[in-house]
């Protein structure tokens, strides 16, 4: 894969060209261009199956089958110095049942800074991060005694651990109650403004888009719109982002036809991975 030139200060937090990923023989991203503003919270939205996940896993460089450019605070994604500077949080929560919250964020605090003279700085982070995702009240509760949006948060918090310039967030708000929904939304605010961490936040609750700063609205491998909500409803004439994407849905509807014929035209010369 290609990598643009390192980044310049105020560079793009992402870019991408023609990015495309192939799984099982399938095209699933197909030649995506654009880039991520730094400091911003950009929303990732499109139906399940569009290919939201596999293009964040693309980002962090846990994806196979990636072909074109994509750079990630100006390195290849993926490249061993971003380990530190981007936290992912997967959709299915990644943490040991049989630790406490706060064991579990020692235990990776302990695995992002090892070492004796980390101590104090992990031991303030840990709290930190407990604290950012309102979990102080069970910081010492079993992780497999959480309710499933506990323990999202626990996954969150530890994303948040080693402060991360790029935030790649998978669906991070699916199965909360409204007001933690409220609240996660008010964090993810706040680490874009204080912090001027970059956020990619996926959701396909249209929604959540209406409190992005910008959005990549995608629809099966590719990106149907790419700018702020405000835009978005401007330039399709709609009141919602909702509407807005759904009009571009039926603009677009002839292309992702035709797209799939070239999948199967694909398909037939390609080896499976
Ligand atoms: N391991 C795999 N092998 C082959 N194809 C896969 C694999 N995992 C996912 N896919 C396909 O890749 C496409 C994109 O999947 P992806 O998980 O990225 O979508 P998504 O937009 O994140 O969906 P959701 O919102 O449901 O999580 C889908 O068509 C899916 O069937």
């Amino acid at each position: 894969m290609m990598n643009f030139t390192d980044g310049a200060p105020g560079a793009a937090a992402v870019e991408a060209r023609d990015l495309t990923v192939v799984r099982g023989g399938r095209t699933v991203l197909r030649s995506l261009t654009f880039s991520v503003e730094p400091g911003r919270i950009t929303g990732l939205l499109g139906p399940s199956g569009c290919g939201k996940s596999t293009l964040m896993r693309a980002l962090v460089g846990t994806q196979a089958g990636v072909t074109g450019a994509l750079t990630v605070l100006g390195r290849p994604a993926g490249h061993p110095e971003l380990r530190a500077r981007v936290g992912y949080v997967t959709q299915a929560p990644s943490v040991y049942d049989d630790l406490t919250v706060r064991q579990n964020l020692h235990y990776f605090a302990a695995v992002l800074r090892p070492g004796a003279r980390h101590r104090a700085a992990r031991a303030e982070a840990v709290e930190r991060a407990v604290a950012d995702v309102d979990l102080a009240s069970h910081a010492d509760a079993l992780a497999g005694n959480l309710s499933g949006g506990q323990r999202s948060r626990v996954s969150l918090a530890v994303a948040l651990l080693g402060t991360p310039e790029l935030l790649v967030l998978d669906e991070p708000t699916v199965g909360l109650d409204p007001v933690l929904r409220r609240d996660l939304w008010e964090l993810f605010h706040r680490i874009a403004a204080d912090r001027g961490a970059t956020l990619l936040v996926s959701s396909h609750v249209m929604d959540e888009a209406e409190r992005c700063d910008r959005l990549l609205l995608m629809r099966a491998g590719e990106i149907l719109a790419d700018d702020t909500p405000e835009a978005l409803r401007r330039s399709t004439g709609r009141p919602t982002v909702e509407a807005a994407f759904l009009h571009l849905v039926d603009r677009a509807a002839p292309t992702a036809a035709a797209g799939t014929h070239e999948d199967r035209q694909e398909q037939k010369g390609r080896p499976r991975p």
